[in-house]
């Protein structure tokens, strides 16, 4: 039996996925590393953290999986998307990467949006996000020219720790997509772009399909991690292609929900001309010249592991959802909005803030996680009734991440989407997207598709209930006026944050 690699380069941890020409994963790996916020909004990483936990996960796997290590041909990546990490002359960092939760640049979206006007929309099909990758180049020049100055080029989480694996510089469309200087419909780096920012062409890798080979391991990887030298290195995507790639997502009319800390719907685009006028992002799949729209709740699994942590502390998510299921749908009138680090999809503002709205004497403690875990669909929900209106059937969502561990909460998106949901198989999510990758890439499938026929089981499937999906109806309509009304409350209250 021979077996790819597929590496999740995750916010928290990274996981690889040892997996056979049947897709039965056949050993996993994982570890994490830390997190830096040194001022509120900040959110950093060492970049080379990540390769020497990629490097001690590989070593785990080649060593306690029981297999030929010859027997592994290929390896591809996700990555956590929009982080930048920039380069030296060198090819060594020059400060620590800044993540894609980081909000430090509503400054720059602003000088971004004033420079581009309507450029960017038409040519990045984006809008200027916090989160995305040019705001954090302009950052870095204003604010720290020294570290700039020393800068060659940038790269994106997982294209540097390919670099560090391999010695060669690349960057896969659907992650470049993520970045504000990318052509998207073009798969070309926007000159315009560049020249708008007096940025040399030079600044920007160069670009590869995410099933194109890149080459093979450095021997001093080889030695460290246990793979035989010949191992090929494919590039790999953004984590959201990978968790579409992983789910099946390669075809019009087929859509993802993932509630990992963030939380994301997903819909397949074969068209490079759709227009969402910005209020969903728009990016090239990690399947060749194919696309994606995809709306983003800021704090999705976050929310509820925020409300675990500060509530619920000695227990799991399973304890502390027991019981939540004989709740009835609207959890006893008590209302929440999960904007605890602000939002993307459809109100992009790093200002918001979260909300109970309707607490009442009768609520007890499970009251409030059904209605985090509602308030956390129903934002989900507010991307499901974009797509719809913009004329995409949105009937069936294969559902993944860890909120999808909960049955209640499967059948709860069912009732709050109105549309079949499907759970998976011994879901991997975005890591088995990237193992297909370098499955394809491998020559193993004629296409991802048909990788794609073999790897990706689909489990139990939950269809809404009409009485709950009636009562959902109209709660969600409570629920989309309860940003515009706390807005000016939460602008109020911003300078007593900490
Ligand atoms: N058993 C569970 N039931 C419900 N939700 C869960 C469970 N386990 C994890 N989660 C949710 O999933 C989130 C983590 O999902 P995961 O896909 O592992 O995220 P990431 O890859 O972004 O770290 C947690 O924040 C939590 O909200
Ligand atoms: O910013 C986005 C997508 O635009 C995020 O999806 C990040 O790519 C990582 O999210 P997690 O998988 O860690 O939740």
């Amino acid at each position: 039996m021979s077996y790819v690699i597929g590496i999740d380069l995750g916010t928290s941890a990274v996981k690889a996925l040892l997996v056979d020409r049947n897709g039965t994963v056949a050993a996993e790996a994982s570890r994490s590393y830390p997190l830096f916020h040194e001022h509120t909004g900040w959110s950093e990483q060492r970049s080379d953290d990540w390769v020497d936990a990629s490097v001690e996960a590989l070593r785990e796997l080649t060593s306690t999986a029981g297999i030929e290590a010859s027997a592994i041909e290929g390896i591809s990546f996700s990555g956590q998307m929009h982080g930048l990490v920039l380069l030296d002359g060198e090819g060594n960092p020059v400060r620590n990467a800044i993540l894609w939760n980081d909000t430090r640049t509503t400054e720059q979206c602003r000088e971004i949006e004033r420079t581009l006007g309507d450029k960017l929309l038409s040519v990045t099909r984006n809008p200027a996000l916090e989160g995305f990758t040019l705001p954090k180049i302009l950052w870095v020049r204003q604010y720290e020219p020294e570290a700039f100055v020393q800068a060659k080029l940038f790269l994106l989480p997982k294209d540097y720790l390919r670099y560090r694996l391999t010695g060669q510089l690349h960057m896969d469309y659907s992650d470049a997509a993520g970045t504000l200087m990318l052509d998207v419909a073009g798969k070309e780096w926007s000159g315009e772009v560049l020249e708008a920012f007096a940025l040399p062409a030079s600044f920007c890798p160069p670009l590869i399909e995410s099933h194109g080979l890149v080459g093979t391991v450095l021997p001093q990887i080889a030695e460290r991690t246990g793979l035989p030298a010949t191992t090929k290195v494919f590039a790999g995507g953004a984590d959201n292609a990978c968790g579409a790639i992983g789910s099946g997502i390669l075809s019009e009319g087929l859509t993802l929900c993932s509630i990992g800390t963030s939380g994301v719907i997903l819909s397949y685009e074969n068209d490079k001309t759709k227009d969402f006028a910005g209020k969903v992002h728009f990016f090239n799949h990690g399947k060749q010249d194919s696309f994606y729209a995809m709306g983003v709740t800021l704090a999705a699994g976050y929310s509820l592991s925020w409300f675990k942590k500060t509530f619920a502390p000695n227990e799991s998510f399973d304890q502390m959802l027991d019981g939540v299921g004989k709740v009835k749908p609207g959890a006893g009138g008590l209302l929440f909005t999960p904007y605890l680090v602000g939002e993307r999809t459809p109100h992009a503002d790093s200002a918001i803030r979260a909300s109970f709205i309707g607490v009442d004497g009768s609520h007890e403690r499970i009251h409030f996680a059904r209605a985090v875990m509602e308030g956390i669909t129903f934002s989900l929900n507010e991307s499901v009734d974009m797509f719809r209106r913009a004329g995409k059937t949105v009937d069936t969502i294969i559902s993944i991440g860890g909120g999808a561990q909960n049955p209640v909460w499967l059948q709860m998106q069912a009732d709050i989407f109105n549309a079949t949901v499907v759970a998976l198989e011994n879901e991997q999510g975005p890591g088995l997207g990237a193992a297909m990758l370098a499955a394809y890439g491998s020559g193993w499938f004629d296409s991802l598709e048909s990788c794609a026929d073999k790897f990706v089981k689909h489990a139990d499937s939950y269809s809404p209930q009409p009485e709950a999906a009636a009562a959902y109806e109209g709660i969600f309509k409570i629920y989309q006026q309860v940003y515009e009304q706390t807005r000016g409350l939460n602008e109020a209250l911003a300078p007593y944050r900490g």
